[in-house]
């Protein structure tokens, strides 16, 4: 291991929000102002992910992609993750930053209580909890609808109480520019 590598990262910033927030949108932003040298969007999903589209011969591409596909899966993704995480609840977390050598980790999919105690456990200096909000409104312009068995499940719902977020960040065209938001808080 590089010396990097042991000293960890300087900085980790955990976003979580409701699909469709902008979770993605807003940690691409932010990776693109700090350039990928300094900067690794680690995605809990994606190996998650990476394993079910294995196991069940899917296509990894469209299921990392935001089109209709990852949706028809997601549901049945839900529960194939959650009997994982039952059984390890860092068990994604580490997958996902394995290997990462960037100073500044950008997590665009908390969704847990465990998600965020596991990187809070590791890295208590160096960990911000961000979250992204919107209306319904929205989130449906954007393509949401709401799904029995998603949108009212711990995946989507598991961060609605009982965590203290550091940031709160409005994602909407009403709302103050994502960069002056951004610069409120940080000088990204
Ligand atoms: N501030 C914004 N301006 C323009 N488009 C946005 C903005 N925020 C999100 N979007 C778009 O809305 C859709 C959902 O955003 P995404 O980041 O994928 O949400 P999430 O990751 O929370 O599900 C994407 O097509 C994205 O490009
Ligand atoms: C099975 C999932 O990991 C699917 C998450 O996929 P994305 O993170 O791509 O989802 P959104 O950005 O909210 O649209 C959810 C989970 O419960 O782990």
């Amino acid at each position: 291991m590089t010396e990097e590598r042991d000293s960890g990262p300087k900085l980790v910033l955990i976003f979580s929000g409701k699909r469709k927030s902008g979770k993605d949108y807003v940690t691409d932003l932010i990776q693109n102002r700090l350039g990928l040298e300094a900067c690794c969007v680690v995605r809990l999903s994606a190996p998650l992910k990476r394993q079910y589209a294995q196991e069940h011969g899917l296509d990894l591409d469209q299921l990392l992609g935001p089109g209709p596909y990852k949706e028809q899966h997601r549901a049945d993704m839900i529960c194939w993750g959650e009997s994982c995480r039952n059984q390890d609840p860092g068990f994604f977390c580490r997958l996902a930053t394995r290997g990462v050598r960037q100073p500044v980790w950008v997590v665009s999919d908390a969704r847990r209580l465990s998600d965020i105690q596991w990187f809070q456990s590791k890295f208590p200096n160096q960990t911000h909890n961000i979250r992204i909000q919107c209306s319904e409104e929205t989130r449906a312009q954007r393509g949401w609808s709401f799904t029995p068995g998603v949108d009212d499940a711990e995946s989507e719902c598991g961060l609605d109480s009982g965590v203290e977020f550091d940031w709160l960040i409005t994602n909407e065209a009403e709302a103050l520019p994502l960069d002056e938001q951004l610069q409120l808080h940080t000088s990204l």
